[in-house]
């Protein structure tokens, strides 16, 4: 089935008129006045490229490896939760399409679908997002299913001590139907039979997770972990100290309301890794020419939330592969224009400074 929308914004805006109210404002909304919202896409367009001329372009590969993981192109899909709420199959039908893209799913912990499921749909083409809970042990056992199943990374996020202030959802919060079972949420504690709301999952998370319990983390596993959410060089630098990957990122907007963009830490961040461990970046991604610009930048991928669920919504496992297909055509092109021919000719002299 081809679908019309020729890009992001027109199947955000075809997204809106078909999504619940109560899911609209989950999947679009920001914490408090959304500055960060609105700075993480205005940001691409601040930067301007350098082109080169008179380069043989006639054929370009945009293809890398992430942790040595093969990607048809340096674009994955950021972890979701939630995926049920706009499509039946759920996960599966994302992990199905960013798989057969030659892609990659992270799989977020507040999923639908189990993590086996996942694995079992794209198999070796998925990581998985962990929130650390409050009882360890729940953690331990995802981690473990995790590994088992065979995710390629462990991605720990570590910006949602609290879930941030998102007042579209306090105005029509989510309801999540009785009786749904959501698979790696582990046990209900007493007194919270109904998943009513994100409160539930808000209760679940650790607010006391520090540096201390990332060792505790890389003792559990042996998979790369990489730490979501980072936005400083001193965080990077620690992160890095304890065996771990950077993925810089202010979950979109929807945690601390005027935190810096990913675009805009993310020099800093890739002076102190120097090449020692691997950085993606997610939050406003919407062009072919955003993907190349947090590349230039010092980005080893780019990963996108809502334009995938978007696609979700409006087509399934297709819709994802939409999102999907136009950025990887965007990103080819933008890639030729500006005279570079694959991803590794790509360095900070892309980008133009006054
Ligand atoms: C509806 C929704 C649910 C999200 N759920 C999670 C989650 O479960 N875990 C997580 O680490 N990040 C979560 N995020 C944050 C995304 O991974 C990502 O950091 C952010 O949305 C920025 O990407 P975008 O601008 O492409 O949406 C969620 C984002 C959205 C929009
Ligand atoms: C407690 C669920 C949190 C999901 C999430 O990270 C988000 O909505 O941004």
């Amino acid at each position: 089935m081809a679908l019309p929308y020729l890009n992001l914004r027109e199947m955000e805006e075809a997204a809106a008129a078909v999504l619940s109210p109560a899911a609209l404002a989950y999947y679009v909304g920001g914490a408090n006045d959304e500055v960060t919202v609105r700075a993480n896409r205005d940001g691409y367009a601040a930067l301007k490229l350098r082109p080169r001329m008179l380069v043989d372009v006639s054929q370009v590969d945009v293809s890398t490896t992430v942790l040595g993981m093969p990607l048809a192109f340096p674009v994955g899909i950021a972890p979701c939760a939630l995926h049920g709420l706009v499509h039946p199959d759920a996960e599966v039908a994302t992990a199905r399409a960013a798989a057969g893209m030659g892609s990659l799913m992270t799989l977020s912990t507040m999923s639908h679908r189990s993590l086996e499921d996942v694995a079992h749909a794209a198999p070796g083409q998925w990581w998985f997002q962990l929130y650390v809970y409050r009882d360890r042990e729940v953690s331990r056992a995802l981690i473990q299913r995790a590994e088992a199943a065979g995710a390629g990374a462990l991605v720990v996020t570590v910006d949602t001590p609290y879930l941030g202030r998102r007042e579209a959802i306090i105005r029509t919060p989510v309801h999540i139907a009785p009786g749904t079972v959501l698979p790696n949420v582990g046990p209900r504690r007493a007194g919270s039979e109904h998943l009513d709301d994100l409160s539930y999952f808000d209760s679940l998370l650790d607010p006391g997770l520090s540096w201390s319990d990332v060792a505790w983390l890389r003792a559990q596993t042996e998979l790369p972990i990489v730490l979501k959410g980072l936005l400083t060089a001193e965080d990077a630098d620690l992160a890095m100290q304890h065996g771990c990957h950077v993925w810089v990122s202010n979950h979109g907007g929807r945690q601390l309301d005027t935190a810096v963009t990913a675009l805009d830490a993310l020099p800093e961040i890739a002076d102190a890794v120097a090449g020692r461990a691997e950085i993606y970046l997610d939050g406003g991604v919407m062009r072919g020419t955003d993907v190349l610009k947090a590349l230039a930048l010092g980005a080893n991928a780019v990963f996108v939330a809502r334009p995938a669920l978007y696609g979700l919504a409006l087509a399934g496992e297709t819709g994802v592969r939409h999102t999907l297909a136009l950025l990887r055509e965007e990103l080819c092109l933008a890639l030729a224009l500006c005279g570079r021919v694959r991803i590794s000719d790509l360095g900070p002299d892309l980008i133009f400074r006054r």
